[in-house]
């Protein structure tokens, strides 16, 4: 790791920063909606601009209806939440922690204004999205460089954000452990049914995105040198890194593919589907499928319905056995690697960081904690760019590298 840090911007040129006294740390979320009367207003906060046809929403609005009208994410948000500060609290790191959200109370704009009349000055952001993209990254800095402006904050509250961390030991465990239980699991379902050697197939599933920001995501030098966008080539890699890890999982087929594709028919999204997937699956000789849905943190509605409702569905119908892998929520690795992450940010009295581990299990990471020039752009349909934060074209006066 490089400490040659520019003392006018305080990071060197790989995009590290260097560690900083923070005195408040965000946790920055989706949102959801909490009763049947939220529903369509977070769904309209969700599509504001982005020409979700309303058939679409409609659709959507069922799925949380089902559900009383709520979403699981406020829950499992204010889980890990206490599961962090507890964490935080037993390594003696005397930070407070808040949270805001993108699409709901508590917002962004209303937790950094409480962030700041608590006399609050540098803060340090920790997402619930681990890869790159423009609505994985990009949009949650935005949703900063937005907040500070409305909320007249701009230039006296400085937030920067902790690397994305889809290739951090933290993110990928709880999917290893989740593995090998759901294999012993779809095993035991096909023994049961007397096919006990039928073909068992690893299903990775993640969140859909349009091509164009697929192709967008990351530093364009990098992605230059890719075989596919960055995207799908960071799930490609937390795959590769829990199956190093699953010995049972060896000889077994494997394959990457999508969920919760909205937006206009028109519109070209990373494919196959997932249920497009399983009914060919089944035509190639599969008996049973494991799902392992890392596009994801927690068990949210995208988990519940689009995997555990429709594609459970879509396996009852053709006959496959299915078992879903959990997502990291607040496993123990999961929480104490989230605050490993905080913590190599963190300042301590030397001024050193508290704990420097950049740890990493992929060949593509560690992450940057400052993005590049354009780094996820996506310019808005009234030709609009956003403000950002924790990114090198985000800061006046700093020359793109
Ligand atoms: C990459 C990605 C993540 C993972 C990163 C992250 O976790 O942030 C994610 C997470 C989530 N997406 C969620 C819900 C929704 N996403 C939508 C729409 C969209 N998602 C997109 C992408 C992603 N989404 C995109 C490109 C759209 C099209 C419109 C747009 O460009 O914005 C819509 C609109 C209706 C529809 O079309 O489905 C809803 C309701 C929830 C909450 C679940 C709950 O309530 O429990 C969560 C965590
Ligand atoms: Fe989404």
């Amino acid at each position: 790791m490089s400490q040659s840090f520019d003392p006018r911007t305080g990071y060197d040129e790989n995009g590290v920063m260097a560690p900083k006294a923070y005195d408040a740390i965000l946790l920055a979320s989706f949102g959801g909606p909490e009763g049947q009367d939220d529903v369509i207003p977070f769904l309209r906060n969700v599509t504001k601009g982005r020409g979700i046809p309303d058939e679409r929403l409609e659709e959507v609005a069922t799925h949380y209806r089902a559900n009383g009208g709520i979403s699981p994410i406020n829950a499992q948000n204010r889980a890990l939440k206490a599961a962090l500060e507890a964490e935080l609290a037993a390594r003696d790191i005397n930070v407070p922690l808040y949270w805001g959200n993108r699409n709901w109370a508590p917002y962004v704009a209303e937790t950094i204004t409480e962030i700041h009349a608590a006399g609050h000055r540098t803060v340090l952001m920790l997402s619930t999205s681990a890869y790159s993209g423009y609505s994985s990254c990009r949009q949650y800095r935005e949703d900063l460089g937005v907040a500070l402006r409305e909320t007249g904050l701009e230039g006296k509250l400085e937030v920067d954000k902790v690397r994305q961390y889809f290739d951090t030991p933290a993110f990928v465990n709880p999917f290893v452990e989740g593995l090998r239980d759901s294999l012993a699991n779809v095993r035991a379902q096909l023994a049961e049914a007397g096919n006990p050697d039928g073909e068992i197939k690893i299903v990775f599933v993640t969140h859909s995105i349009p091509t164009s920001d697929a192709e967008a995501a990351g530093p364009r030098d990098l992605v230059a040198e890719l075989k596919t966008d960055l995207y799908s080539t960071q799930h490609l890699a937390v795959a590769d890194a829990i199956l190093a890890e699953v010995p049972q999982a060896a000889g077994l087929e494997h394959s990457l593919v999508f969920q919760s594709r909205s937006g206009s028919p028109h519109v070209p999204w990373l494919e196959p589907d997932i249920n497009d997937a399983l009914a060919q699956y089944k035509a190639d000789g599969v008996a049973g499928v494991v799902v392992v849905p890392i596009g994801f943190v927690s068990d949210h509605m995208e988990v519940l319905w689009d995997l555990d409702t429709e594609a459970k569905d879509s396996c009852a119908e053709l006959g496959l056995a299915f078992h879903r892998v959990p997502t990291p929520g607040t496993h123990t690795d999961f929480v104490s690697g989230m605050v490993d992450l905080l913590a190599e940010r963190l300042a301590g009295s030397d001024g050193n960081a508290l704990k420097a581990g950049r740890a990493s299990v992929a060949a593509l990471g560690p992450w940057f904690d400052v993005c590049r020039p354009n780094c996820c752009a996506k310019v808005m349909r009234d030709g609009t760019v956003k403000p950002t934060i924790a990114a090198v074209d985000s800061e006046v006066g700093v020359p793109e590298a």
